[in-house]
């Protein structure tokens, strides 16, 4: 059980990872652990290369870590679940198939062609793709790209989704778009969310939990508890005291950037 009473979903324990390289061994992530409550949201920001994307694959079971253990509702993960959806950077919407067809790739054999077909149009109308279903991916922009993405992890309702800067490559407008549907939609369905992003102001807006990991190899150097509701206004003298703060153990020369 965490400090705020939510049943533990993710319970992470002194997680450590090396690679072997051309020049040696690269110690990436160094004695690691958490725990994630059940429906919380967690933002994960660090240096660059610190080891963010390799200590959430492994959380996700896509990679195993060298030692420690990562924990799913009591049950120690060793491979990726469908329970748990990740969304990367790069994307990877299938390009051969329409927005609709690439919304229900993920729905299992239960359901019906019409239960499938009904459930894509609805998330497709919760993220603004109404009247794009028999779009194909090269007909979208950048943006809409991200939202069939996002559609199609919540479609299968996963209990973890996993964010890799999934609005990195989007410009600021949108990604703050793209923040806003993302905040309805966990307003409508609890999702447990670990995200990594670079942009501390998303991880203010968005997050429960901000933790600040330090270089490489990582560890978790702070944490800082977002008690804001929603809809949190950025320019709150509490978002600008978080996101000074954050920044300052990031290394940033927080009033050079006021
Ligand atoms: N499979 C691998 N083999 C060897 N080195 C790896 C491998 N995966 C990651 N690394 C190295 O581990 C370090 C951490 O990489 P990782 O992608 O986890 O960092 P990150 O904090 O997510 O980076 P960024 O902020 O640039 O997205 C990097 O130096 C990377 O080159």
């Amino acid at each position: 059980m965490l400090t705020n009473a939510l049943p533990t979903k993710i319970d992470v324990a002194n997680l450590r990872k090396s690679f072997a390289t051309d020049k040696g061994t690269l110690a990436v992530v160094d004695d690691v652990s958490l725990q994630v409550g059940e429906g919380e949201f967690i933002a994960i920001v660090g240096p660059s290369g610190c080891g963010k994307s390799t200590l959430m694959r492994m959380i996700a079971g896509f990679i195993p870590p060298d030692s420690g253990q990562v924990v799913i509702d009591g049950a120690t993960r060793l491979q990726p679940s469908p329970q748990g959806i990740l969304i990367s950077q790069h994307g990877s919407v299938f390009p051969w198939l329409t927005v609709q067809q690439n919304l229900m790739f993920g729905l299992n054999g239960t359901q019906s062609m019409s239960e499938k077909i009904a459930i894509a149009d609805h998330y497709a109308n919760i993220v603004g793709l109404k009247g794009f279903e028999a779009a194909y991916p090269h007909e979208l922009s950048g943006g809409m790209l991200k939202r069939v993405e996002i559609a199609r992890a919540l479609a299968v309702k996963p209990a973890i989704l996993y964010m890799d800067e999934p609005f990195s490559a989007l410009d600021a407008l949108m990604s703050l778009r793209m923040r806003n549907e993302l905040l309805k939609i966990l307003g409508q369905e609890r999702h447990t969310v670990l995200l990594i992003t670079h942009d501390v102001e998303e991880a203010i807006h968005l997050a429960d939990r901000v933790m600040v990991l330090s270089p490489r190899p990582t560890r978790i150097q702070a944490t800082f508890e977002v008690k804001l509701p929603h809809p949190r206004k950025l320019t709150s003298p509490e978002v600008q005291r978080l996101r000074m703060a954050i920044l300052k153990e990031l290394g940033v020369d927080a009033d050079a950037v006021a």
